[in-house]
């Protein structure tokens, strides 16, 4: 198949890869000139496992651009992977979706058949009104073309984008023609029959079986998407709240997660107390979501709960280190990762540059490390007088406290002696709950965990 993707970012880059992998033709649409120069010369804009692997195998079915309407043309699906960031009033902003679907119908040419596939995360609605701009559109060129819509949204997570698309757990699909779920289905063809070898950084994981194809309406679609990420988002805020009291009865979170999550119907996963969720989508999506439910005039108490619960998880952090510290004002705090998550060099509403914001508003002084982000982060923090060490002994030097944001796997090496003896004060708390506090305590740390 013929596929034109619209916005190369951690989506559109991966779905391009993917399909392109599996022997679809792929054009990539970016706007962003730094990002299509490095696209353009095979290099990944992004810092995303087995993803460079994957953009020199497909070389020859793979190529970017900038041209929408010179790409649409011969196109069998157009999919739209363009960010919907949150306005003020934490509605999705739709004006680079809308943007995408007029320039998807300029390219659009009489007689040709399009399944226009909406992978943005998007409102309820938004694919109504994507394809009412299309219809207008053309009715305004004159053209007469076949045009059906499908909302398939993605529930990839960075840092596992590839896996994700080529192993998903489910495939969903909103659509009402019988044409565009004929199209999607053979779009996800190679994916749901597992029919292709898989790449060598990538294997099929093991008891991976043949992922489910859902195929509903266009608004149940979109609904799938905002529900799924709402309770992923709400299963971790739970299990920050029961920290908060283990920490008070004296019972260790870990513990209790463990314990609870071994009912199958609760489920071990998502339920890593800590610093709190952040990342591009988890933020955005509640508020979203709110905003969907506050147009009808419905409140939804427990996604409130559970962004309120987020945002005190940043301040639970600052305290602690108050606890210890008592004043801030003049110290030097560390903070190990910067990521909103491990592998991947992300920080968009990151936990950890929050913790940066707050303990520089509260008059400490801040250095950072982190393995990949520390490029986005100078220019994100270019206005705040950061220090970024080379590396985290760097980083511990003279440092009254460092602060473990990022559970980066590489963080488990460390010789947390030599750490704590750089320090001016060997104080190490754990936003992640990742390092072992007896193995922490030994080697000279005064060591505080989140809800243990
Ligand atoms: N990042 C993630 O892990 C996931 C994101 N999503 C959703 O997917 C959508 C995209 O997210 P990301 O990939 O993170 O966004 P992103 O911000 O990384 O990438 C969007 C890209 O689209 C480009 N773009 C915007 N308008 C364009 C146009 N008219 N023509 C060409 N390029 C254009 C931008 O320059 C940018 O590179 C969002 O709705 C998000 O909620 C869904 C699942 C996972
Ligand atoms: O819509 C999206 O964009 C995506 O959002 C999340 O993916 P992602 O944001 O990449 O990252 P997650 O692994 O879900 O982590 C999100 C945040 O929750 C935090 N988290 C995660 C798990 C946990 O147990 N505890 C916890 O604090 C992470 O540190 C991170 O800050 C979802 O997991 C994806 O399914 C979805 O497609």
């Amino acid at each position: 198949m013929h596929i034109t993707i619209i916005g190369i970012g951690y989506v559109g880059l991966a779905a391009a890869v993917a399909f392109s992998y599996l022997d679809h033709h792929v054009v990539g649409i970016e706007k962003d000139p730094q990002k299509l120069r490095l696209l353009q010369e095979s290099k990944s804009p992004i810092f995303e496992p087995g993803i460079e692997e994957l953009l020199d195998k497909s070389r020859e079915r793979l190529s970017f651009t900038n041209d929408t309407v010179g790409a649409v043309a011969d196109s069998d699906v157009i999919m739209i992977a363009v960010g919907t960031p949150p306005k003020k009033n934490g509605e999705a902003d739709l004006c680079y979706v809308e943007e995408a679907a007029r320039q998807a119908a300029m390219g659009m040419v009489s007689g040709g058949t399009y399944v226009i596939v909406i992978k943005s995360t998007v409102p309820i609605g938004t694919n109504r009104r994507v394809m009412h701009i299309i219809t207008k559109t053309l009715a305004e060129r004159g053209v007469k073309a076949n045009v059906h819509i499908a909302s398939n949204p993605e529930f990839l997570r960075q840092g596992m984008a590839l896996k994700d698309m080529l192993y998903p757990d489910r495939i969903v699909v909103g659509a009402e023609t019988a044409e565009a779920i004929e199209t999607l289905r053979n779009l996800y063809r190679p994916i749901l029959e597992q029919s292709f070898a898989p790449p060598s950084s990538l294997p099929r994981p093991d008891g991976y079986s043949f992922p489910p194809l859902i195929i509903t309406d266009l608004t149940s679609a979109e609904m799938i998407k905002y529900a799924a990420n709402a309770f992923l988002a709400l299963k971790i805020s739970f299990i920050n709240e029961i920290a908060g009291l283990c920490e008070k009865v004296g019972a260790d979170i870990k513990e209790v997660a463990r314990g609870i999550g071994l009912d199958p119907r609760i489920g071990p996963r998502f339920l890593q107390a800590g610093l709190g969720w952040g990342g591009s989508c988890f933020p955005k999506d509640t508020a979203a979501l709110l905003a969907v439910a506050a147009e009808y005039g419905y409140t939804m108490p427990i996604i409130e709960a559970a962004r309120a619960v987020n945002t005190r998880q940043r301040t639970l952090i600052v305290e602690k280190l108050q606890s210890v510290l008592k004043i801030l004002r003049g110290r030097i705090i560390g903070i190990l990762g910067l990521a909103f998550k491990p592998g991947t060099d992300d920080i968009r509403e990151s936990p950890a540059l929050d913790l940066v914001r707050i303990l520089i508003e509260r008059g400490a002084h801040v250095k950072v490390h982190d393995p990949v982000a520390m490029p986005k982060a100078r220019l994100v923090l270019k206005e705040l007088p950061v220090d970024y060490a080379a590396d985290p002994y760097t980083l511990a030097e003279g440092c009254d406290a460092i602060i473990l944001a990022t559970e980066w796997e590489t963080y488990r090496q460390l010789n947390l002696a030599l750490l704590a003896k750089r320090m001016n004060q060997p104080v190490l708390i754990d936003g992640r709950n990742f390092f072992d506090p007896e193995q922490a305590r030994q080697a000279g740390f005064i060591y505080m965990g989140v809800g243990r």
